[in-house]
């Protein structure tokens, strides 16, 4: 007789989903902020979490990091079930975070290059040596992010560009799984933007790139290489799935709730609101 273990649908479905989220709301504060939010992420796919001001983006974010738990329904984030496995500090060790809020916890007279280094402890703050090979890797991570130049600055003393760019080396440094990006061209001019998004391509290149998740409100933003995305609106998701079937004049209109104009040239999106004919 076969005694090999048989490994249910069930078991399967979850090695392959980097996210699962099922049915989950979260309740802050007696209001509902997230309603009844269903979502996979599978290895192979880069999303983008599309959404107007208010709608939701944050909290979600906050939940995959294990900051939020949820109210109700099923969340499981790397392969951690919340409220089964323990989480929280491990779980975010293989999470890389480059949002505008991590940015304003970090010490400002660090110098770029410490700053990428405590990716490799997931600190705020440099408290533990070093090893030879994390000082390699971060030297190599401020090379391939075109950050050498300004390594040893004062973090305070760069622009809004460099720092992103040593954000994203830092959450590179402890080789994550998820890669998560919370607006990060935020206060960049288009060219420095254009750099940033150049920046993830080459990522995107490496043997052992992560999984994206990009949060965005600008569909100039989406890259080609960002497969899907999850539009959430009011807490809810109004639609998910590829992003060609996601950021569409008719889609997009129906989730404004306004006439829009969404055009694609260059695999790279623009939108326009409508104009009414007078
Ligand atoms: N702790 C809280 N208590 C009550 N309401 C909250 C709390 N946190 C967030 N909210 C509300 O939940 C809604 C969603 O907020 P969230 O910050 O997640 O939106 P967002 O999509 O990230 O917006 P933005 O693009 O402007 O950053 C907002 O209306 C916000 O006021």
């Amino acid at each position: 007789m076969n005694d090999r273990k048989r490994i249910s649908y069930n078991e399967v479905r979850r090695v392959t989903n980097l996210i699962e989220l099922s049915n989950v709301s979260l309740k802050r504060n007696g209001n509902w902020i997230l309603k009844e939010i269903s979502w996979n992420i599978q290895k192979d796919q880069h999303w983008v979490l599309y959404g107007l001001n208010g709608a939701g983006k944050t909290a979600l974010l906050d939940m995959l990091c294990a900051y939020y738990f949820p109210t109700e329904g099923y969340v499981s984030v790397l392969g951690k079930v919340f409220g089964r496995d323990y989480l929280a500090e491990k779980l975010r060790q293989k999470i890389g975070l480059v949002s505008s809020r991590l940015q304003q916890k970090l010490y400002p007279s660090d110098t770029a290059y410490q700053i990428v280094l405590s990716g490799a402890f997931a600190s705020i703050g440099l408290y533990e040596s070093p090893t030879d090979e994390m000082r390699q890797k971060a030297i190599g991570l401020l090379e391939e992010l075109q950050c050498l130049s300004y390594a040893d600055r004062i973090y305070e003393t760069l622009s809004q560009g460099e720092r992103q760019r040593i954000l994203i080396a830092r959450a590179l440094m402890a080789d994550p799984e998820l890669l998560i990006l919370d607006e990060p061209t935020t206060g960049l001019d288009f060219l420095a933007r254009e750099q940033l998004l150049q920046a993830l391509e080459t990522i995107h290149l490496r043997t052992n790139a992560p999984t994206f998740l990009y949060v965005t409100h600008h569909v100039e933003e989406i890259l080609p290489i960002f497969s899907h995305t999850l539009l959430l609106k009011k807490g809810q998701v109004f639609d998910s799935g590829l992003t060609s079937e996601m950021i569409t004049t008719e889609k997009l209109s129906q989730l404004f709730e306004c006439d829009v104009n969404v055009t694609w040239k260059n695999e790279r999106a623009s939108i326009r609101k409508r104009l009414v004919n007078r």
